[in-house]
């Protein structure tokens, strides 16, 4: 079977050339990061640590400025305090970034209205492969992007390895986080009491002698759909320590429900690789399915190995999720279970944006954990599509986001993503949950 979700390249040689070019680029990530993640994966398998993964729907190359990378980074640190105070948890935490360039699509071309007349051509499926502008040209897939993917994931994680270890990730920074705009809500005025109460244990740990170095750097890992067959096998290297392979564009990789066939080309190229990995279970999957994928894709049952990311969405999460996840459980399987709780709530605004509810999200993370509770499972880790910015993608919140508003700041090139303010009320209602789960 040939990989799903593919571009078709008109160049082949140019493809060719990018290729190999992109064989001789340095690693963007060393796999000794990678086994490092896998331990901390295996914690969250254990269900004793929780995890964060955030970012960008579809990053894009103008978007690799110093303030929207810091702004998301931002946001996921306030998250991940908030969350690990307020959860009382040790947080993972996973950027989903630096690398999300491609895109699976529902549909191979796109049709638009233009001055009366319909015209179709194919979809946008990512700056790694074509433009996002609505013109035939733009929209041919260009192998030259590929490389420039490299270099934007490269900007992008520089920076983010900047920030987490040169001090903008201390832990004494927490009030300098919540600025501008999020300090006047009521989510950033709830974070600001969170910054105060870890002021006092900071000063009370000083008090007593106690420095930790975790107090002034984080763990931060990049993670991305490994979609691009030829990328990812470009990027794919030699451990020289191990001999094991690791996707060296990302710490962790994830297949798509698109993509997760049992015989399909990710499926046998992920099951070689020796980088943390997931693998999304929507509602078309069965306990069969996840337990024939496990046993692929983890054959040693190595716990860290395997995340099922499930996105089945707010009203069929309770229903659909216990069976997969109670046999999964009875067989013995190693896995960390994550909740998607916005790939499976989207729909289009009567005003034509592709949006989501606030409350669907919420919802289907409430389902997430009730499940879990009931069958005495680890409701693992969220990966949310979001953003520091104060966009206006999603519906609700406490901002009470309408369908009118969408249109004020829409700037998510596929999927809408949470604003900063709904990022952050997010990881406050997820603590309550993970304290009422712990209790
Ligand atoms: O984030 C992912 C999207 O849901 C996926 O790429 C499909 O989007 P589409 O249905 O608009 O093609
Ligand atoms: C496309 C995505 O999700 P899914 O594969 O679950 O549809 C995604 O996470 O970007």
């Amino acid at each position: 079977m040939g990989a799903k979700q593919q571009p078709t390249y008109p160049d082949a040689e140019a493809l060719s050339s990018a290729v190999a070019r992109l064989r001789t680029m340095p690693p963007l990530v060393f796999a000794g990061e990678c086994d490092e993640l896998t331990a901390k994966m295996a914690a969250v398998t254990r269900g004793e640590a929780f995890l964060l993964q955030g970012g960008d729907c579809a990053e894009t190359f103008d978007g690799v400025t110093a303030d929207n990378v810091r702004n998301k980074l931002r946001t996921l640190l306030q998250m991940a305090v908030v969350l690990t105070y307020a959860g009382s948890v040790p947080v993972v935490k996973l950027g989903r970034l630096a690398g999300q360039y491609a895109k699976p699509r529902s549909s191979d071309m796109e049709t638009r209205t233009v001055d009366g007349q319909d015209i179709t051509l194919p979809a946008y499926r990512g700056d790694a492969v074509n433009g996002f502008d609505f013109t035939p040209e733009s929209r041919i897939p260009d192998p030259q992007r590929l490389l420039d993917v490299y270099n934007a994931s490269a900007a992008t994680l520089n920076l983010v390895r900047a920030f987490v270890t040169g001090g903008y990730a201390d832990l004494r920074q927490v009030h300098t986080w919540n600025t501008d705009f999020v300090k006047s809500s009521p989510a950033g005025q709830r974070y600001e009491a969170t910054a105060h109460d870890i002021d006092k244990a900071l000063a009370f740990m000083e008090a007593i002698g106690a420095d930790p170095d975790e107090l002034r750097r984080v763990d931060f890992y990049s993670s991305h759909e490994a979609l691009l067959m030829e990328y990812e096998h470009a990027m794919t290297r030699v451990d020289s320590r191990t001999q094991g392979s690791y996707n060296v564009s990302g710490h962790f990789v994830w297949i798509g429900e698109r993509t997760r066939d049992l015989d399909g080309a990710h499926v046998e190229y992920f099951r070689h690789l020796r980088n943390p990995i997931g693998c999304k279970l929507g509602p078309t999957a069965t306990a069969d399915d996840a337990l024939a994928l496990a046993a692929k894709l983890n054959p040693q049952n190595e716990p860290g190995r395997l995340t099922f990311i499930t996105r089945f969405g707010a009203d069929k999460v309770r229903d659909g999720l216990p069976g997969l996840v109670e046999k999964v459980t009875a067989e013995g399987v190693q896995v960390a279970w994550v909740c998607d709780p916005m790939h499976g709530n989207t729909f289009t605004s009567s005003t034509g944006y592709k949006t989501r509810r606030f409350d669907d999200v919420i919802d289907e993370v409430q389902g997430f954990f009730d499940v879990h509770r009931g069958l005495g499972t680890w409701p693992g880790g969220i990966l949310v599509e979001m953003t520091g910015d104060d966009v206006t993608e999603c519906i609700g919140g406490g901002e009470e986001l309408d369908e009118q508003g969408l249109a004020h700041r829409y700037e998510s090139v596929v999927d809408p993503r949470l604003n900063r303010v709904q990022s952050i009320e997010l990881a406050y209602l997820v603590a309550e949950m993970l304290r009422d789960q712990q209790a």
